[in-house]
């Protein structure tokens, strides 16, 4: 199996690749060797804490041999360089341990989210032909060995399950540790380090692959916008496997600063306020809808909230007047965050002033991010317009694992990624995001593909037809909304039905539709497609 990106994904092409080496971006770091690194300079540091239930820490000396000791077990289970194995772990430090034991031995972890189901796992497991699983045992009331025997009758290729806490029928993740056998045969720096989970568009999510040179470059242009440096503690509020709590700068950009990383097991203020003053924290990412309890709820706490110094808010449309309030409530700045597990990642700047960080959604990490602005025919609109926004770059993927088709669909012949969401760009270079082009539904940070809760509903015998949507929603930003025609012949159904039936198909939560509505027809365009941007603006509250 190679780990090639050029193989199962397109990459850069050599002169861009030898660009942004000589431009000092991509500085031959495999993650890996970073820690490792990290570990001699200053190895009684705390690079991490865990903690729930019992507070339990580790230094960076700790976290490496952890990580050694975790390597040499997998290996010595099979698992090589080049294979994928699905991580859905939540925020436990198992978690950091299992990535950089398969960063070390170059096999790939797969990034799941604790929310995933049958349905995403399903995919997950099979589209990447993976090797192994690693679960807790149970999550929020959800048992995961179950699912994970289930993976494994349905898989050939899934040989390992393993389990943090009780194993049940499969390993305990503690059983895998021993010691290491000589120096591992890791990855090269242009070679793929993981695959992050697209929001998607079209049914199932894509994977991205990144590598560690372009992702190592992300996470160095955050930490200089950040400022994040070996004081910062860093609180992982939102799920550790998001793109955004990982690498903007997120919990590896702290571990290359060389700081402290503490994992909330929950975000609420409840969990989250004494974590800030216990563990001192300065720095955290929110979601919008976050943003906002943390920002009503921290006038009235007890908790000294005087550690923090930044709080990004990023991964959906976060309101003007929300955005105000915040750096009055928890005392400390702001930074908008528009970023995307595809790459391009933008923020709003320490200097600049409070009107740029409350209008704004930032400008991008790169000199060498490259933006256009088009229109549908994919001219140049005037500078200041909107138009869609396309990007390509150093930390930008140049095609999905293993999708020449929607990759034909989703950049340019010239490699620029088409993000489908809708920006105009300030005179200084700062974008404001409008809306979207692309068919997904934000819900709070979370993406949503319609399509994918479209064939489940399809499958329900009483359904003719349906299509999801967004509507517009106070806290989370965006609900969904499922659009259903019933059969003429068929017993008429409840909106409750329709949502119980969607979640015993196993899929996240936050997929079932929020809302239900039985309709005669759909809204028609030109061409006899159902019209969505009808259908949004006829659920517009009015
Ligand atoms: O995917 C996102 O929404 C996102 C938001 C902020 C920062 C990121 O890196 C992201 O990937």
């Amino acid at each position: 199996m190679t780990l090639t990106p050029g193989v199962d994904a397109p990459t850069w092409p050599a002169e861009f690749a030898e660009r942004y080496r000589a431009a000092g971006y991509w500085r031959g770091e495999t993650f890996g060797g970073m820690l490792r690194e990290r570990a001699a300079a200053h190895p009684d540091r705390t690079a991490l804490v865990d903690p729930a239930p019992e507070r339990r820490t580790w230094t960076y000396r700790e976290l490496d041999e952890r990580a050694d000791r975790l390597a040499a077990g997998f290996l010595a289970r099979g698992i090589r360089k080049g294979d994928r194995v699905v991580v859905q772990l939540p925020n436990v430090g198992e978690f950091v341990e299992v990535v950089f034991a398969l960063f070390r031995i170059g096999a790939l972890p797969v990034y799941a989210l604790p929310a995933h189901r049958e349905t995403e796992i399903a995919h997950f497991c099979s589209f990447t032909e993976a090797v192994a699983y690693v679960v807790p045992d149970a999550h929020d009331g959800f048992d995961h060995r179950a699912l994970a025997s289930l993976m494994r009758e349905r898989n050939p290729a899934l040989q390992h399950v393993f389990v943090v806490g009780d194993p049940g029928e499969h390993t305990a993740l503690s059983e895998v540790p021993c010691e290491p056998a000589g120096p591992f045969d890791g990855p090269a720096p242009h070679e793929l380090a993981f695959l992050q989970l697209s929001g998607g568009t079209t049914g199932l999510n894509k994977l991205i692959p990144r590598t560690h040179d372009d992702y190592m470059y992300s996470l160095r242009g955050s930490n200089e916008i950040c400022g994040v440096d070996a004081g910062t503690r860093f609180l992982v509020v939102l799920p550790a496997a998001h793109n955004f709590p990982m690498s903007s700068p997120g919990w590896l950009g702290v571990l290359y600063a060389g700081g402290t990383v503490v994992l909330a097991p929950r975000p609420d203020p409840a969990t989250a306020f004494p974590l800030v003053e216990r563990e001192r924290i300065t720095m955290t990412g929110l979601v919008p809808p976050l943003a906002l309890v943390w920002t009503d709820a921290a006038p009235a706490t007890a908790h000294d909230l005087s550690s923090l110094e930044l709080v990004l808010v990023g991964g959906a449309k976060y309101s003007e007047s929300a955005a105000r309030r915040l750096e009055p409530a928890l005392g400390c700045r702001l930074m908008q965050v528009f970023g995307m597990a595809e790459g391009l990642v933008n923020y709003t700047r320490l200097d600049d002033d409070t009107e740029t960080v409350v209008t704004t959604q930032g400008r991008p990490i790169s000199p060498d991010d490259e933006i256009r602005i088009v229109d549908d025919e994919d001219d140049d609109v005037p500078e200041g317009e909107f138009g869609h926004l396309l990007t390509r770059g150093p930390y930008t993927i140049r095609g999905y694992w293993r999708a020449p088709e929607h990759n034909a669909r989703s950049f340019t012949g010239d490699g620029f990624y088409r993000t489908g969401d809708i920006v105009r760009r300030l005179p200084g270079g700062h974008l404001v995001v409008e809306g979207r082009a692309k068919d997904q539904i934000n819900r709070g940070g979370e993406k949503i593909a319609p399509e994918e809760v479209e064939n489940i509903i399809l499958a329900h015998p009483a359904v003719h037809d349906v299509s999801v949507v967004a509507v517009p929603d106070a806290y989370l930003g965006e609900r969904s909304l499922a659009y259903v025609i019933l059969r003429t012949d068929a017993e008429p159904l409840t909106p409750v039905a329709v949502k119980r039936f969607v979640r015993e198909r196993g899929i996240a939560a936050y997929k079932v539709p929020d809302l239900v509505e039985f309709v005669d027809a759909f809204p028609q365009t030109g061409v006899g497609k159902i019209s969505k941007k009808h259908l949004r603006s006829a659920a517009e509250p009015s």
